[in-house]
């Protein structure tokens, strides 16, 4: 597959290895601005492992990942350039909504107000002063969507955002990633898993 390096996200052949064992298989891939694409493939075809390489959690064994035309690692801003969801389990469940939102505004140098228009934004207005060990999984998700969006960023990178939300929340989140990637010359990579899938993984926008 040919890839333009000029896109917001450009994967070229990538390849990944645990101890001998190839995780990513050389995958090629962009997401051109303004699309929303889906990473689609089953379980352990490298999905996840394909983004952490891309946001610079997982060393790259061979081939480029880059963002916005630069390895995560060399991004002079990298809030306001990439937000990601990876896991919305790793939340710390002694923290109140807002005091994790308050923390992460304050770290990537958002204003406390933007965390309160986030909360309302993703529905979380009223449960946002319970602690986070107490909310359920589509509560994470949107805690987790809402800190991604925290820095303004222009490129968005989500692992199975979807998880866990009921069917208004799903439909919600399409249409925002939809209207985010439609805002600017932005973009959105959601990886899904799909059983009954040739093991490498492949996109679809
Ligand atoms: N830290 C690690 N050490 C060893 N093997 C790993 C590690 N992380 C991932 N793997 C392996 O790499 C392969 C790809 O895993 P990955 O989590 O990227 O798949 P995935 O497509 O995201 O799967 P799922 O749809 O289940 O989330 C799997 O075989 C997995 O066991």
């Amino acid at each position: 597959m040919t890839t333009n390096q000029d896109d917001p996200i450009a994967i070229a052949h990538l390849h990944k290895e645990f101890r001998g064992h190839a995780a990513v298989d050389d995958i090629s891939f962009t997401v051109p601005r303004g699309r929303v694409v889906g990473l689609l493939g089953p379980n352990g075809a490298g999905k996840t492992t394909t983004m952490r390489m891309l946001l610079g959690l997982a060393g790259i064994t061979r081939g480029t990942a880059t963002v916005l035309g630069r390895p995560y690692g060399e991004l002079t801003s990298p809030a306001r350039s990439v937000g990601a969801v990876l896991d919305a389990g790793g939340l710390h469940p002694g923290r109140t909504g807002r005091q994790h939102l308050l923390i992460a505004a304050a770290a990537v140098g958002a204003p406390r107000s933007k965390a309160d228009e986030l909360l309302d934004e993703v529905g979380l207005a009223s449960g946002a002063h319970r602690k986070i060990g107490t909310w359920s999984l589509g509560m994470r998700q949107r805690l987790a969507l809402a800190t991604a969006l925290l820095g303004d960023p222009r490129v968005l990178v989500l692992d199975e955002p979807a998880n866990g939300l009921d069917p208004v929340g799903t439909r919600w989140l399409r249409d925002r990633l939809a209207s985010f990637a439609l805002a600017g010359d932005r973009c959105c990579c959601r990886p899904t898993s799909w059983r009954r899938w040739p093991r490498s993984p492949t996109t679809s926008s």
